[in-house]
């Protein structure tokens, strides 16, 4: 925590935040905090992000974002929340800061959990912050691929109910009896072949998080049923009589139009307010191109065998992940360097190591040396390595790739 006054000076800090950013030498009393915590000689606003200041010294009320914080250990993702310090003539006069790090996302390569550092993603986790703590149900939206069963365990992770299970159900394989046996398990000699009592998933799940993922498959006749224990937050196992009490926090996922369903009548529509209470659409991957070269570092870290030579992808292979338009988002990126990773005997991923369905290939709609300037710019922009690596990625000389970057204004 700091306090601030309205100039963005850092009037005092808590230790943790010291211990944080304050190295010998380079206290943190008196600077700026955009200098501190972001490596700006601007204020975040200024710089193109969301400054919290600027909106609470407006509303005279708290504001909360997320941010990349600048941290020793790296850009790290941070929940920000901003309270003013209102005197008697209800002047804003300073700001208390509770800066809280992320840990279930991340915004440099990880092997594990999930990583980005989009601004679409940050959207994502920014809505995954504000809910977790809460009991609410949550809905994840988005294309087969995008994370959504990552973001429902980050979710999880981030409640109260961490300590607790969390319970995957993949809706989609489920027969109408074999729903509810599972959901809600049974006694012995409900059926034949039920020898002895099962525990359904919903009492694995006490003190924990269900994810349904699918549920825009689930037949209407489980619909009703699961309505009934969300309503009544109690559930009888099949063949029993005894009424349990559920304990489960829901998180559903789905990559149907369930309101076009709900409106021609093979989704419920009581049911879908119930699931609904707080929709967080995850973005695809043509909608986060700047991720990519994280994703890709991270995806190669995770499948490297120890001992194994590290595998990195060439300049002219990361122009090309980075153009492509991944129908298939994360998971179809991950399959790509899997595979990849078996030609490149040398540990160097190159582009004919690619197994891209061609027809989304944007390269092959628009070579690369006649892109528009907009195109070149934003391409630019995400290109991660050196000069002489985007050049060559462009097939380009540099002499031209500088001409060029002259002419559109960029240095
Ligand atoms: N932000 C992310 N960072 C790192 N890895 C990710 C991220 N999002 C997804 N992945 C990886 O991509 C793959 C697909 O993710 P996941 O299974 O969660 O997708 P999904 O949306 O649930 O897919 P489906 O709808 O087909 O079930 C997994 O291997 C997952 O680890």
């Amino acid at each position: 925590m700091i306090v601030m006054n309205t100039e963005y000076e850092i009037l005092a800090a808590n230790t943790a935040y010291k211990r944080q950013f304050a190295t010998a030498g380079k206290p943190v009393i008196g600077h700026k905090c955009y200098a501190i915590s972001h490596h700006y000689n601007v204020p975040c606003d200024q710089a193109g992000e969301h400054c919290p200041l600027q909106n609470a010294l407006l509303n005279k009320g708290p504001d909360r974002v997320l941010h990349i914080h600048h941290t020793p250990r790296g850009p790290e993702h941070v929940d920000v929340e901003l309270r003013p310090i209102i005197d008697a003539e209800h002047q804003v006069i300073g700001f208390v800061e509770r800066l809280q790090t992320i840990r279930h996302a991340s915004a440099q390569p990880s092997n594990q959990g999930l990583v980005g550092k989009s601004a679409a993603f940050n959207h994502a986790l920014g809505e995954l912050q504000r809910v977790a703590g809460s009991d609410l149900p949550v809905m994840l939206l988005g294309e087969s691929g995008t994370g959504k069963e990552l973001f429902a365990r980050a979710v999880h992770e981030a409640s109260k109910r961490a300590r607790g299970p969390f319970v995957v159900v993949d809706c989609s394989g489920l027969t109408e009896s074999l729903f509810e046996s599972e959901l809600f398990g049974y006694e012995k000699g409900a059926f034949t072949g039920a020898v002895a009592r099962k525990i359904g998933l919903v009492e694995t799940a006490t003190g924990g998080t269900i994810f349904l993922d699918e549920i825009g498959d689930i037949p209407l006749a489980m619909q009703v049923k699961l309505l009934r224990l969300i309503e009544s937050g109690t559930y009888r196992r099949v063949g029993g009589i005894e009424t349990h009490k559920a304990d489960f926090r829901l998180v559903s996922a789905t990559h149907k139009p369930l309101q076009a369903m709900v409106a021609d009548g093979t989704f419920r529509q009581d049911l879908y307010y119930r699931i609904n209470a707080f929709p967080i659409h995850l973005p695809a991957l043509r909608e986060r191109r700047e991720d990519i070269p994280l994703l890709i570092n991270s995806l190669l870290q995770r499948a490297n065998q120890p001992g194994n030579p590290a595998f990195h992808a060439t300049p002219e292979t990361l122009a090309k992940l980075i153009q492509y338009d991944w129908p298939g988002n994360i998971r179809e990126l991950r399959n790509v360097l899997e595979r990849a990773r078996l030609f490149a005997d040398d540990g160097k991923i190159k582009p004919e190591h690619l197994s891209l369905r061609t027809d989304t290939l944007a390269s092959a709609r628009l070579p690369l040396k006649k892109m528009n300037d907009a195109d070149f710019i934003n391409y630019v922009k995400l290109f991660t390595g050196t000069r002489k690596e985007l050049a060559q990625s462009l097939g380009l000389s540099e002499r031209t790739l500088y001409r060029r970057l002259k002419s559109c204004g960029l240095q």
